[in-house]
């Protein structure tokens, strides 16, 4: 999975969090047809994982987020999940995708937290919450650790998407700004533009 999010033409991950999940199938069909192939199902949603389950014949993996335990982990990979996001490092967590050979990518924050989960083997880093910082935090925590694979995550907007990529951002996860209302019955033609409008953007 990290190699294919790396290799996509939309650096990417669209995040899907809603009190429930009855539309992320319809969502994520309108995201990947419309560039934006990485998505990831967030536990606090209702049903994230039965949504997930419908979702099994579509072209492009989908993640599980908001991850925190062993067992969160597990069932997220038996109901088809591609990768595993974690909003804190949870070494639980790790450990699972480790053994599941299921990629990790482990939110941190601090230049402590971030070498402490690339150390335990998270595929990818979510700098989390990453409009704390903004795209100059990110760069500052890229000169002393350039190997490490960073995803800011947490208010990223359209406008500043582009600067996170420019200060080193592997790829960006991208909430409320990109999906809107979509998840609780926005109009999904507005998703649409929205997400090619991002995709142009990020080209
Ligand atoms: O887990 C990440 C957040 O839910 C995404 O935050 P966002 O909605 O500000 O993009």
């Amino acid at each position: 999975m990290a190699d294919n999010l790396l290799e996509l033409d939309t650096p990417v991950i669209a995040i899907l969090r809603a009190p429930t999940a009855a539309r992320f199938a319809e969502v994520t069909a309108v995201l990947q047809e419309s560039g934006i192939t990485a998505v990831e199902f967030t536990l606090t949603s209702e049903g994230a994982l039965d949504a997930l389950r419908d979702c099994a014949d579509f072209a492009y993996p989908i993640g599980v987020g908001t991850v925190r335990t062993a067992e969160d982990a597990n069932r997220a990979v038996d109901a088809g999940a591609a990768y595993l996001i974690t909003p804190v490092v949870s070494d639980e967590v790790i450990h699972e995708g480790y053994r599941l050979s299921i990629p990790v990518i482990s939110g941190a924050f601090t230049p402590t937290e971030i070498h402490r989960a690339w150390v335990a083997g998270s595929t990818m880093i979510k700098v989390f919450p990453a409009s704390l910082g903004g795209p100059d935090y990110l760069r500052a925590l890229r000169a002393p650790l350039p190997d490490i694979p960073l995803v800011p995550t947490g208010g990223v907007t359209h406008d500043a998407a582009k600067a996170y990529l420019d200060a080193g951002a592997t790829a960006l996860g991208i909430g409320s700004p990109l999906i809107g209302d979509a998840c609780t019955g926005g109009d999904l033609n507005a998703l649409r533009d929205r997400a090619l409008a991002l995709r142009e953007e990020l080209k």
